[in-house]
């Protein structure tokens, strides 16, 4: 992953950090919590233990910035409050302060009462230009700091004025002059991301639908033990884009047809896997693998139908999905598996102002661990994701639900596919099936959990995969 660059000399991480976390725990306990980004929601913060703390800029200065990596420990679950569990790492980067300045008080985090920064108010650092700039600086000087390595393929030009991206995310990302975009990382894990690793790959095949890596950055682990985490990744910011969710809802309000984009995406996503193909392993999916993919889609259901009653009546029919593909399965069929995208959907995809389509986000399913994310599967799983996207557009526009686009919409993403990929997914029904079934069942879980107005989305489409209809 890292490539020669020059290195800025080793600075030293904190010292004193024990009393630095033991100071802002009341704090981190209220703010994290209330976090978009953060993943243990539901479950008490009983306590936090630090992973590594970087000092980026003296606190005894006008502006402190410290870089955390900070293990939340939580229980298992609410009502078993006693239950051990090694909690997951989060990434914060507080700026200190004396106090802060009005347009900073969204980011307040709290007025720190003991310990080395008594007095003293924190804040989430990447609201502030100056820490933001902090960061650039070291990417751009390929820093060493602490345990933070800041790696670079690319020159970076100094001066890019930065501003927060305040969409609802699961990470948190910073636009730099319209030039760059970095995504810092929040629930951070030791080994290789596939925000990285995909893209990176990519980029060497010379593939132009996804934002090649400018530069990242790393952590060594406090160990030893465990591989570096992957804290974040620099890119192109593609300039006035807007994402397929956008567009796809602006046409449907319009009565608009969205087929040729559909077409476009089915194509650009074929390259991306074409690409991912050329660059990484394939392998192939006999009978004891595909047994355990189904295995896997059939706890998934069962687990959704356990926490979700209204899926209950369904699971029968859905089954039945799983079960033709484990028939298949049992009577030899194979499927090629490879590198994929992993979480695949319109909001995933950006049009650029000249029309081209360009994916993102290859982090995968954010819940699930890397080994899993990173796994080789068949195609279809995004085509899967995809077709689920454009049946939800058509039922989220506010106006009644519309069929007939969202299946326009569907041919033609698989139509466009077919052209660049060589193979229409639409030749693979049983396997096709099953993945979508498996990803409304997930939608389900996420829309009660996140969003219970837009259960009666996946629901509709769950009767449908029920009864067999495509
Ligand atoms: N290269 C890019 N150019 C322009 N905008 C981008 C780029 N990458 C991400 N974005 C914007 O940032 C948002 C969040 O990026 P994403 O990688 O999906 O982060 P997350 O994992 O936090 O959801 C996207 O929805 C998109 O609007
Ligand atoms: O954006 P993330 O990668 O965090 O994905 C999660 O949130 C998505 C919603 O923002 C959710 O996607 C579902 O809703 C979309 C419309 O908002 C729709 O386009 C997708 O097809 C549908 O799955 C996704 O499932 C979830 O993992």
């Amino acid at each position: 992953m890292s490539e020669a660059m020059p290195e800025a000399p080793t600075r030293s991480a904190v010292t004193g950090s024990p009393g630095l976390l033991a100071s802002l725990d009341p704090l981190l306990r209220e703010w994290l919590p209330r976090q978009r980004w953060f993943a243990g929601k539901g479950r008490p913060v009983t306590g936090f233990s630090l992973v590594a703390a970087t000092e980026l800029l003296p606190a005894d200065g006008k502006l402190g910035l410290y870089h955390l990596l900070v293990r939340a420990h939580q229980p298992l679950e609410p009502v078993q409050g006693t239950v051990p569990h090694p909690g997951d790492c989060y990434q914060l980067l507080i700026g200190v302060r004396e106090a802060l300045p009005p347009r900073l008080a969204p980011a307040l985090i709290g007025h720190v009462h003991e310990g080395p920064l008594a007095g003293r108010t924190v804040y989430e650092a990447l609201y502030d230009p100056r820490p933001a700039e902090v960061i650039l600086e070291a990417l751009r000087t390929s820093a060493r700091i602490g345990q933070l390595r800041f790696e670079r393929r690319e020159e970076i030009r100094p001066d890019l004025v930065p501003r927060v991206v305040t969409a609802e995310q699961s990470n948190s990302s910073v636009v730099y002059g319209d030039t760059f975009i970095l995504k810092l990382l929040r629930r951070v894990l030791p080994g290789t991301n596939p925000d990285l690793e995909l893209p990176l790959a990519l980029a060497r095949e010379g593939c132009s639908r996804v934002p090649p890596p400018t530069a990242w950055i790393t952590a060594e682990p406090p160990s030893g033990a465990e591989e570096p985490y992957v804290l974040g990744v620099l890119q192109p910011f593609v300039q006035g884009a807007s994402d397929g969710w956008e567009l796809a809802l602006r046409e449907l309000a319009k009565g608009e047809d969205f087929s040729a984009e559909a077409r476009a995406l089915g194509r650009a996503t074929a390259e991306v896997h074409t690409a991912l193909a050329r660059a990484l392993p394939t392998v192939t999916l006999g009978h004891h693998q595909l047994q355990s993919m189904v295995a896997g889609m059939t706890e998934r259901l069962e687990a959704a139908a356990q926490a979700v009653p209204t899926l209950r009546p369904y699971a029968p029919g859905l089954h039945s999905a799983f079960e033709a593909l484990a028939d298949l399965a049992r009577e030899g069929h194979t499927w090629t598996a490879q590198r994929v995208h992993g979480d695949l959907h319109l909001g995933q995809c950006l049009r650029s102002p000249s029309g081209q389509w360009w994916l993102i986000d290859f982090e995968g399913e954010p819940a699930k661990p890397l080994a899993e994310r990173r796994m080789a599967q068949p195609v279809v799983r995004d085509v899967a994701g995809m077709l689920r996207s454009f049946d939800y557009a058509a039922h989220s526009a506010g106006g009644p639900p519309a069929p007939e686009w969202a299946a326009a919409c569907r041919a033609a993403y698989c139509s466009g596919y077919a052209e660049v990929g060589g193979r229409d997914p639409r030749t693979e029904p049983v396997l096709l099936r099953a993945y979508e079934t498996d990803k409304a069942v997930y939608e389900v879980l996420y829309e009660a959990r996140h969003r219970p107005d837009w259960l009666p989305v996946p629901l509709s489409a769950v009767r449908r995969l029920a009864t067999g209809d495509s």
